[in-house]
């Protein structure tokens, strides 16, 4: 089994992570994959952070997780980051293929790129977010987190406005963020 987890990651932060933890550790699959998207399907707005600072964040959650691995296969694809594209090219190793979404994802399914014929490539494992489940069918998989109300929406609105983020994001990942100067606080002249 391979599971894969596809976000724009803008950054990585503690929800993604538990939620990487807690599935992995029930799967058990042979790979994990986090796969930054180069640009989310229903999204309008570009990342903030660079493809290649997203695929660096991702490698130091790796680490601290202790497994998985980054795949770059949608940040080298141009266009946008279609699953269904995704898992075809993923799925020629005959493995089973499961892919990681939120419930505000869910809930957006039927607008997703050739969704049937995805549906035939793999299947989902929905992990709840903001929103309740609604009735998830097989061999979709419904799994339940305790609720983490955190997104990078809200860590990118706090640095820029130099708030806190503490305890949001895994603390090599905020030293990357320093570093590089992403996400900066705007500077009033
Ligand atoms: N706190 C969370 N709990 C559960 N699932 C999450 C959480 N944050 C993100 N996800 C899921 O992880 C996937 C990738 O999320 P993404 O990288 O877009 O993060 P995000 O926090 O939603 O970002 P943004 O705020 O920029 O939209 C999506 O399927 C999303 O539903
Ligand atoms: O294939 C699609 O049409 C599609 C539409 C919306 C989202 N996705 C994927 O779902 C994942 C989470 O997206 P997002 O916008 O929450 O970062 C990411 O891997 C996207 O490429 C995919």
């Amino acid at each position: 089994m391979i599971i894969l987890y596809g976000g724009s990651f803008d950054p990585v932060h503690i929800g993604h992570m538990i939620v990487a933890n807690e599935v992995y550790h029930s799967f058990q699959p042979e790979r994990f994959i986090f796969i930054p998207a180069r640009q989310s399907p229903l999204k309008q707005h570009r990342t903030l952070a660079s493809d290649s600072q997203r695929v660096e964040m991702l490698k130091l959650a790796v680490t601290e997780l202790g497994f998985g691995e980054v795949s770059t296969i949608e940040v080298n694809r141009s266009g946008e980051s279609y699953t269904y594209d995704t898992v075809l090219e993923l799925c020629q190793d005959d493995a089973d293929i499961a892919v990681i979404i939120g419930t505000d994802q869910f809930e957006q399914l039927d607008r997703w790129h050739r969704i049937d014929e995805l549906k035939k490539l793999c299947y989902f494992i929905i992990v709840n977010r903001e929103t309740e489940f609604n009735v998830v069918s097989e061999p979709d998989v419904s799994f339940q987190i305790p609720r983490i109300d955190i997104s990078s929406t809200e860590i990118r609105r706090r640095l820029k406005s130099g708030e806190s983020v503490k305890f949001w994001l895994h603390e090599n990942i905020s030293t990357f963020i320093r570093k590089e100067h992403i996400y900066e606080k705007e500077k009033s002249n």
